[in-house]
């Protein structure tokens, strides 16, 4: 016991491990079946989908790089507090695991010619003891995932995706820190009362979904005019339910492989948005050169034949800057491989998933988006009301308005005048003077209100604010 107290007091913990291990080395054969190494790419299924685990590994390992790793990548995102490192190709890191030592080693490739720029494809190789595969599946890479999960839930920052091209159309992130909540939607209350509820028993209804056969997702329909506050309201849906956003353009798709790929590349606990999905409406030929009020894509329906309907989208193209109408037809995508991933077959990829599509006009898209059961819920965002001018006026002057001499009448006229929240905050927000941004809006109000009574607005001059 003497000797034993001697020898931890006297020889510091380093040395101690060291020559542990010397003698383990020398006297014990290690892996007597010998090493496997595991190999984690950061994309499986052929590029289809992430690779959950080589995620939560980057995330994991992240917490292990000792002092002795020899070069790491340091970033900072903008609002992140911590900085974040990662791995340099060939960078080796150790673990232990229930007594099993284990090493990591990372490995990026960018392809060996630098004039034939490849997608950087980035694995991890985790070499492990034969005899303890069975561990280390079943244990280990469970442990990895649940402590990053863990992790995220802590210091969870939202990100938001798009498609980049010059990232060989794979999804880049950056942090989402857009300050939209609830509190500060103008929204009529029952509406903003009812969205609430339904992602929350949306939320919590996994074994629902499971119980009657159904992918758990949920679809939104957000339309109404411009500045009504439908992307405010993406964002504070996603700052609610804690999701990162997949902002899809679909003008950068090229065909519905590719859309394939890139929805299902998605992850968990996210909100798609496809911003103005407006149709096209129907379109006789599909030889001639289109025009769409939309430039970017369009959606037409067309009959085959009278049992059989199919729809497809046309890209437009504007072939030049003089003509405007001029656009010539490129295939893109279709509309049944965008619907398939909303409700066919390809909707079970992937859990707790949130679609939302936007539009000015509801009016414009096709049957087959509005079907039951396709976007379960429609929300309607509406001119402002009087209830959505409280929560404006509490938002930007920070304080009830009804206190206020001149709210009284801003209150009576704002319906009528059909305006949007849009407009409001920018008169709100012409000066810090409560007495002079609502008066400032009151004379907003008389002149809208004015035109308002002329003219009901036309379907023109609404498409002419929308485009
Ligand atoms: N309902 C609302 N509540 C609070 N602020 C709003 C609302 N609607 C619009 N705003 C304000 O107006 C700005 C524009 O709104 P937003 O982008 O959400 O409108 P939109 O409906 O998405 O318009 P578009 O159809 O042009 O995309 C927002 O940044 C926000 O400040
Ligand atoms: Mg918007």
């Amino acid at each position: 016991m003497l000797l034993q107290t001697a020898f931890n007091t006297l020889i510091p913990h380093e040395l101690r491990s060291y020559l542990f291990h010397l003698i383990r080395k020398w006297f014990f054969k290690p892996h007597p079946n010998g090493l496997l190494t595991l190999v984690f790419d950061d994309n499986s299924s052929g590029g289809y989908a992430r690779n959950e685990i080589y995620d939560a590994a980057e995330a994991y390992l992240a917490t292990k790089i000792s002092n002795k790793a020899d070069c790491l990548r340091v970033t900072k995102t903008p609002g992140n507090k911590n900085l974040i490192l990662s791995f340099e190709d060939n960078e080796k890191i150790y673990d232990e695991f229930k007594g099993v030592d284990l090493s990591w080693r990372f490995h990026r490739n960018t392809g060996s010619d630098p004039n034939k720029p490849t997608p950087e494809k980035r694995c991890f190789h985790l070499t492990l003891p034969k005899q303890d595969k069975d561990l280390i599946l079943g244990s280990y890479i469970p442990f990895i995932i649940e402590t990053v999960k863990r992790m995220r839930n802590n210091e969870r920052v939202l990100k938001i995706h798009t498609i980049d091209r010059y990232s060989g159309g794979k999804w880049t992130n950056v942090n989402l820190k857009h300050p939209a909540t609830f509190d500060t939607l103008a929204m009529e209350p029952s509406l903003k009362e009812a969205v609430i509820a339904d992602m929350e028993r949306f939320r919590c209804r996994k074994d629902f979904y499971k119980r009657v056969g159904r992918a758990w997702k949920r679809g939104y329909l957000l339309y109404g005019p411009p500045g009504t506050g439908k992307s405010s309201l993406i964002a504070s849906m996603a700052n609610y339910m804690k999701f990162d956003i997949y902002d899809l353009q679909l003008s950068s798709i090229s065909d519905d492989s590719e859309l394939r790929r890139v929805l299902l590349a998605t992850a968990n606990r996210s909100i798609l948005v496809i911003e103005d999905i407006d149709c096209g409406g129907d379109l006789p030929d599909r030889k001639t050169a289109q025009v769409c009020n939309n430039p970017k894509f369009c959606f037409r329906f067309h009959s085959v034949s009278p049992q059989e309907t199919t729809f497809d989208a046309v890209f437009l193209v504007q072939t030049s800057n003089a003509n405007h109408n001029a656009y010539t037809r490129k295939p893109k995508i279709t509309l049944s491989g965008l619907l398939n991933f909303i409700d066919g077959l390809w909707s079970s990829c992937g859990d707790e998933r949130i679609i939302v599509f936007t539009t000015n006009h509801k009016d414009r898209l096709d049957s087959a988006l509005l079907r039951p059961g396709r976007m379960d819920m429609h929300i309607h965002m509406s001119y402002c009301t009087s209830q959505g001018l409280k929560v404006l006026v509490q938002n930007y002057l920070g304080r009830d308005g009804g206190t206020h001499k001149l709210y009284g009448e801003i209150e009576r006229l704002i319906e009528d005048a059909q305006v949007t929240p849009a407009q409001v905050a920018e008169k709100l927000m012409t000066s810090d003077d409560a007495d002079v941004a609502l008066d400032e809006l009151l004379n907003f109000l008389m002149v809208k209100g004015g035109e308002a009574t002329e003219t009901t607005k036309t379907d023109s001059e609404i498409d002419e604010e929308c485009d």
